[in-house]
């Protein structure tokens, strides 16, 4: 039997595309268990959609083996029923981690929770899902306790949700949120439409991002902005602003139309050469006017309106100048008046996400721990 004073972290999700924040994840996890000497945190579940590994007894799994111990483990998959029972008998206070970005996982949070399981996660789909979700997760942890921080779902790892949950705690009101909240937008438009120079071409810069572990799983959730409205829907949700859906407002979508009935992200990206003429003159009609484009959100709190898609910048604005993959946030409040509070820094990437997550992990134990 696992020793008492322990938490248990079980972990969704470790790395198949480039993006690998589970496996990111994980090494800060070992490191971090071992600097920690209490509570001892111990990996009980490590699992993908088709394979899984756990100790029934929810003795502690190596961490230093237990990827190569998961791709030849023949334990049986657990449906997300059976997950939720077998952390909810646990002997100790758990952690679930979902690394993935599943609707279905998303959704079950309130059963987690319910039985008193932490969640901390980079996946949006939660929290920008249907209004009467997102109201069911707070319920949830309301009714139990059990916490739930999701600091990656925006930014990676930038702190963005701590600084505007800091903000309103404290008293302050949002009147507007604004920049660039893509990794994967920000890298492709540094590279494609740069201030100084040509820049690539559009498919190319696409599939270098991939490979760079921006994008998310399918890229076409980057490039259909949908990744950049879940963003802004949870930021406004937490300002107060009841989104009901990322598809709820006007979201600006980069996927050729002739691209859309694509059936894969296979098939969409081996097509999508064939329309770099597509941005070339979007970017060249910014170009005419010395000016260069970007991909943008704004949250405005007085009008109530959210708002995703291209925008022209002079050669000298901040969002103009961003480099790699990096966000840049501003949150005008009350407080801060006519300057904005602003955060920047690289925007995606597996290392940086999983930092975002490592440290929700600090913030439950402050908690439970
Ligand atoms: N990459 C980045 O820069 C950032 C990513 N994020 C978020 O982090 C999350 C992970 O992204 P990333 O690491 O790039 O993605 P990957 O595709 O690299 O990894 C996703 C993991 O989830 C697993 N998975 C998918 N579906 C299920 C399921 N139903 N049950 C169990 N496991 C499942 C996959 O395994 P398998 O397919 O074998 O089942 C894989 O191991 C996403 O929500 C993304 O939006 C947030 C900020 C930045
Ligand atoms: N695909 C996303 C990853 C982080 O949320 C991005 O590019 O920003
Ligand atoms: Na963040």
């Amino acid at each position: 039997m696992a020793p008492a004073h322990q938490v248990l972290v079980a972990i969704i999700g470790k790395q198949t595309g480039a993006g690998g924040v589970g496996k990111s994840f994980l090494n800060q996890l070992k490191a971090l268990a071992t600097k920690r000497p209490s509570p001892k945190l111990n990996l009980c579940y490590i699992g993908t959609s088709s394979k899984v590994l756990y100790s029934s007894d929810y003795a502690p799994l190596d961490m230093d083996t237990c990827l190569d111990s998961l791709a030849t483990s023949s334990q049986s998959t657990l449906n997300l029923d059976g997950i939720v029972d077998y952390l909810g008998k646990a002997p100790s206070k758990v952690i679930m981690v979902d690394n993935t970005s599943n609707q279905a996982i998303a959704e079950h949070y309130p059963h987690f929770l319910a039985r008193g399981i932490n969640i901390i996660t980079p996946n949006k789909k939660a929290f920008s899902g249907s209004y009467s979700l997102w109201k069911d997760i707070w319920t949830a942890t309301h009714m139990s306790g059990a916490k739930v921080f999701h600091e990656s779902s925006v930014g990676a790892g930038l702190p963005v949700i701590s600084t505007l949950r800091d903000l309103i705690d404290t008293g302050d009101s949002i009147t507007k949120i604004e920049g660039v909240f893509s990794g994967t937008m920000s890298f492709l438009f540094n590279s494609f439409a740069p201030v100084e120079g040509a820049g690539g071409k559009w498919s190319e810069e696409v599939k270098k991002a991939k490979e760079l572990g921006y994008t998310e799983p399918d890229p076409r959730d980057d490039l259909n902005g949908l990744d950049v409205a879940r963003k802004l829907t949870i930021l406004a949700r937490i300002s107060g602003l009841p989104v009901e859906s990322p598809t709820s407002f006007s979201v600006q979508s980069l996927i050729p139309k002739e691209l859309e009935s694509c059936s894969s992200g296979d098939e969409f990206m081996q097509k999508l050469p064939e329309f770099d003429s597509q941005m070339e003159d979007t970017k060249a009609e910014a170009a005419k006017e010395g000016k260069v484009v970007r991909f943008v959100g704004k949250i405005d709190m007085a009008i109530k309106e959210v708002k995703v898609g291209l925008e022209k910048f002079d050669k000298s604005h901040p969002i103009a100048a961003l480099k790699g993959s990096d966000n840049i946030i501003s949150f005008y409040t009350e407080r801060y008046g006519a300057n904005p509070l602003i955060i920047q820094g690289a925007g995606a990437g597996g290392d940086v996400t999983a930092m975002g997550v490592t440290s929700d992990l600090l913030k439950v134990l402050l908690h439970v721990g």
